[in-house]
């Protein structure tokens, strides 16, 4: 009997952590001298966060997609020739910000008839404050994507715990644990969760969560469209009207350096509804690469020295938001 190679999943909304998560588990598995693999999906078509992890690490990336919709047909073809290249321990797939955990599920499923794996568990990462913040609102695609994503998980990370007091961080746990009881929940910062934790449900096979969610929500409410007449469109086509969809991306590439205090006024007065932005730039002033981190408002920039031949870019992921206002803007920085 062939043995299955283990898969898991990290998912949780735009900027919630989930590369950070990725790194901590990677270090944590080199530890105990296993070899994993991963697979990094990204809606835009430049992978950034490829650079954060070890180049020594097999990885696949699949871009300009979704691998629970647009992409999905190439998921199996990609988990397997990961598998026959690199005879990885397990397989951790770092799905995209806005990817629907339901159908995610269903995809890796669909590989598993092309290769021997085995979904062993979803983790979602939240974000405290953005979580509260979209359950006030308690509308809308988004807030009903980032429930999906805490249903279907067998463990939760409250992740972000610094940014929020300590009332909001026992309510998002109150309100979480109230749309998932079954799943543990670890307040974090920085993603940082005990190794006991993670030993547990990456050993434990805990695939019953999102099996429970999807008899529970056949439709769910991020991942399909609702018409005029608020009928729900049935499973079976993934080519179509999915929670991705409300999503607009902007990619823009920079041909020099760039002024970097103009550049950082840029990034703070981007309107609310651009919820993520990353990228890599020159530094005029310096000459050196940096990279920049933008999510939820909370700008990170550090100095980087990319992996291979990265072009200076930046992505904006968000909602309905002026891209050639924002076009303008960046070029005036150069
Ligand atoms: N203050 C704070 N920042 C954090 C924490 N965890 C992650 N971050 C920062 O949040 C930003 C986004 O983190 P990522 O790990 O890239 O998030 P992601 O979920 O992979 O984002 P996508 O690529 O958009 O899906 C980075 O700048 C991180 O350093 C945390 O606990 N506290």
């Amino acid at each position: 009997m062939i043995d299955k190679v283990p898969v898991i999943i990290l998912s949780g909304f735009l900027g919630s952590g989930k590369t950070t998560l990725l790194t901590k588990i990677l270090e944590y598995y080199a530890k105990g001298r296993l070899r994993p693999a991963v697979i990094m999906n990204e809606v835009g078509d430049v992978n950034l966060d490829g650079q954060l992890v070890d180049e020594t690490i097999p990885m696949r990336e699949m871009l300009s997609g979704c691998i629970c919709c647009t992409i999905r047909g190439d998921l199996g073809m990609e988990i397997r020739n990961l598998v026959m290249e690199s005879s990885p321990d397990l397989i951790l797939i770092e799905a995209t910000g806005v990817a629907n955990p339901l159908e995610i599920f269903e995809a890796v499923t669909e590989a598993a008839l092309l290769v021997p794996i085995d979904i062993r568990t979803m983790i979602s990462v939240v974000d405290a404050g953005h979580f509260l913040e979209w359950r006030r609102k308690g509308t809308g695609k988004t807030y009903h994507l980032i429930e999906d994503q805490i249903r279907c998980a067998s463990l939760l990370l409250l992740n972000k715990a610094d940014l929020v007091s300590a009332a909001e961080r026992d309510e998002s746990k109150r309100l979480m644990a109230e749309i998932n009881p079954k799943a543990s929940i670890h307040p974090t910062v920085h993603c940082e969760i005990s190794e006991e934790a993670l030993n547990q449900v990456l050993l434990e096979n805990n695939r019953l969560c999102f099996e429970e969610a999807q008899q529970k929500d056949p439709c769910s409410h991020s991942a399909h469209h609702h018409d005029n007449e608020g009928h729900c469109e049935h499973h079976g086509g993934y080519d179509h009207n999915h929670s991705y969809d409300h999503v607009m991306v902007y990619t823009h590439y920079f041909d020099r350096p760039l002024d970097s205090t103009r550049f950082e006024q840029i990034i703070s007065e981007l309107p609310d509804n651009v919820y993520r932005a990353k990228g890599i730039f020159t530094e005029a002033e310096t000459g050196e690469r940096k990279m920049f981190q933008y999510a939820y408002r909370q700008l990170d920039i550090f100095h980087i020295k990319p992996q291979g031949s990265v072009q200076d870019v930046a992505v904006f992921l968000g909602e309905q938001f002026p891209k050639l206002e924002l076009k303008r803007k960046l070029e005036a920085a150069l």
